[in-house]
Parts: C-alpha cells; structure tokens; sequence
C-alpha cells in the first residue's frame, strides 16, 4: 500500500499500541527484499504542513551563529578535576557556562569542541559501524533487537508507521553483557568482535563523563546545584548509543532519513561524519547543522527542558538524505534512571515562574512515547503539564 493512502495513527491510538519490535517488518529491511519501493518512503500528503520545507543536506547556517562551545578552558568538571561536582578553578568557568545556557535558552542545541574524547576513537566506531551496516541484510536481522533487549538492529521505521524513515539503525548498551550477546548473535563466534566491543564501551564511558560534566556547566549556569541535574544520570540508567546510518536516496527530497522529532533524553550528544543532514527547526525555519569531525552537537532533551522549568529549549530537529553518500550518526542518549523523581529545582520557581510541571519519573514518562524507541514525534507531555 503506498504509504500516502494510509491513516495517520492518532497519539492517543499510537498510546495503546504495544511495541511490536520486529527488525524483519521494518521498512528498511521489506526495502532491501524488494517489498517497498522508494515512493513508499515518499512523505505522506497528509502529514504535509508548511514546517515540512526541504533543505539539502549540504545547506547550513549561513550566518554562522550556531553557538560552538570552547570546553578547553573549562576546568569545571574536567576528568582531571577528579570527581564530578568538584568546585572548578578555571578563569573561563563562569564565561562558559554562561554561554551555554544561552544556548540552552535560544537554540536548543550547541556544539562542543577541545571534549577531550579521542577522535581516533571515533573514527574506529564508524569504522566497526560501517563494517557492520555493510552485512547482508540477513545477517544484520540475526541481532534484531527484541522486546528483551535494548541492545540491537533496527531495520528502519516500524511497520505501521505513517512515515519510512530511509535509515537504519544499531543501539548499543553500555552494558557488557547485553553487547556480548548481540555481537554473537550477527557474528556466532567467527569474527572478532571484541575489538568493537571494547571500543563501544570505551565510547559510551567517554560520553558518560561528557554527558556529567555538561549537565554540571548547565546547572551551574543556571545557579542551582552542580550535581542537581547530572545526579539522574547514573550507570543504571537506560543511556543507549544509537548508531544511525542513512544510505543515499534517490529522492531527497521527498524522503526523510529520520522525521523531525523531539529527544526524549536530559541531553543527547551527537557526532555526525563529514556529509550533513543534521537540520533543527529554529524560528519555523529548518537549519543545517554543518558537520565538523572535531566537534560534538548537544541537544537538550525533554526531560531537561522540563527540568529547566522551559527555561531549556527541546527543538524539533530531523536527518535528511542525500542522493549520492552514505552518511552516519554516533547518538548518545542520555537518560535518566527508572525510578528517580524529575523535579524542577526551587530556584527556578517563584510567583514569575510558576512550575510548568509536575514532577514525575522517566518509567511514567516514557508510557506517554508510545514504547521505549525514539519514535518521539508522538511523545506526550500533557500528563505532566500544569496548565495556567
Ligand atoms: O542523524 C542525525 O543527524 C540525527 C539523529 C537524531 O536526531 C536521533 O537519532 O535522535
Ligand atoms: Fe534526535
């Protein structure tokens, strides 16, 4: 069925869909057995407003403002400071986390360079990525990832879905175990994965720090307690590493590799390679986000926008294609632990700022986004709106 004559599911009815995960019925997969053509991936018409305006991938942001965070001159929670919610001591501390609210505030989104995370590690993750994303499709359905696991491959959007998402997609748990038993999985014992496995653990402790110690500047900017939003951030959460990889299209234009969305993380931290298809919705216009090796993109999520009291903004972004080169993405969700309550802090409410919401935790939450994937366009907040 073309998928511009299918039904655009209600949030309410995508509420009461359980999640059927089934790596064999997604759309990248029915795609590469010949059962979808490209016009299947077409956007639906009825899904067309005038916020859906196409951009090429290769445009940016002309002006150059997008804000780029310097992190060298930071000592607040530097690795070497020891432990996180040490007292920094650099000169630019203030200066710095001054500017990345302001970030937090205007765009949403920033970038972030001199990080400290090795970019000979990077460039090994998308080399075990690429190696992986070039598996017949077969193979790659053998680490499917189930009801049970977090852990595993994603063949493109779910098969109800209005909208096929031209991609596909790996999530990585940073735990061991769950690795282990998905790397056997796709590769039984005849490879050597182990490389792979010790430098995806070696990334997601790398952006664990990375994640603490930016969630610890943003608290400080604001003048609330350094550990306030970073202490929801622990080894027990359910952070996961998504690894998006966007073959090229043959209608950029008309196909999305990833539809516009809202994360529902505290921070998500993205590395994109050197083709472009990053683009944030900023002032009703769609912006490219132009990709450089060096530099990490945050993006303030949900539950931090909340947090925030809205002081934060969490922006609609999306990936589009490109006709001519494959393109990946290294996303690190960064995500609360099950049961902690997301509170607002004090100091960010009084009779100006009333709280926006009630608190709540990530497992209540996450009932409202329809199932723990990041299909989030439907992500709900009205349970947890207080409404003036
Ligand atoms: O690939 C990209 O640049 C965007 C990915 C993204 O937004 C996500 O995985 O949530
Ligand atoms: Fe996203």
């Amino acid at each position: 069925m073309a998928s511009s004559t299918m039904k655009t599911p209600l949030v309410s009815d995508m509420r009461n869909m359980h999640l059927q995960v089934d790596a064999t019925n997604e759309s990248w997969a029915k795609y590469s057995r010949g059962e979808l053509t490209p016009q299947d991936f077409f956007f639906p018409s009825q899904l067309l407003g005038k916020d859906r305006v196409y951009v090429p991938h290769d445009k940016y942001e002309e002006d150059n403002e997008f804000p780029i965070l310097d992190l060298s001159g930071c000592l607040l929670d530097h690795p070497s400071m020891g432990f996180v919610g040490q007292v920094g001591h650099g000169n630019d501390d203030e200066l710095i986390a001054k500017k990345m609210v302001e970030a937090a505030e205007k765009w949403g989104f920033f970038g972030v360079m001199n990080h400290s995370v090795s970019l000979e590690l990077i460039t090994r993750l998308q080399a075990h990525a690429r190696r992986f994303f070039n598996l017949p499709m077969e193979q790659k359905l053998k680490g499917g990832r189930t009801e049970k696991t977090r852990t595993g491959y994603v063949a493109g959007s779910p098969n109800f879905f209005p909208q096929k998402w031209w991609s596909e997609a790996m999530y990585l748990d940073w735990n061991p175990t769950q690795l282990q038993q998905f790397f056997e999985r796709v590769w039984s014992q005849e490879c050597d994965y182990h490389d792979i496995r010790a430098d995806v653990l070696e990334y997601t402790a790398a952006m664990g720090k990375l994640a603490q110690r930016i969630l610890s500047i943003l608290a400080a900017g604001l003048g609330v307690n350094r550990n306030q939003f970073n202490r929801y951030f622990r080894e027990e959460s359910t952070s996961v590493l998504r690894i998006n990889h966007y073959p090229p299209c043959p209608h950029p234009d008309k196909i999305e590799g990833l539809d516009e969305h809202r994360d529902p993380t505290l921070i998500t931290i993205l590395h994109q390679d050197d083709v472009g298809g990053l683009q944030i919705l900023k002032d009703g216009k769609w912006v490219g986000i132009q990709p450089n090796p060096k530099t990490f993109i945050v993006n303030i999520g949900d539950i931090l926008m909340m947090m925030s009291n809205e002081r934060f903004q969490s922006v609609m972004h999306r990936a589009v294609t490109n006709s001519s080169k494959p393109r990946m993405s290294l996303v690190f969700a960064c995500i609360p632990v099950d049961d902690d309550v997301i509170t607002i802090p004090e100091k960010l409410v009084d009779s100006n700022h009333p709280a926006k919401f009630i608190p709540f935790t990530w497992k209540d939450f996450r009932k409202n986004i329809y199932c723990e994937d990041r299909v989030d366009i439907y992500c709900s907040l009205e349970e947890v709106v207080i409404s003036n």
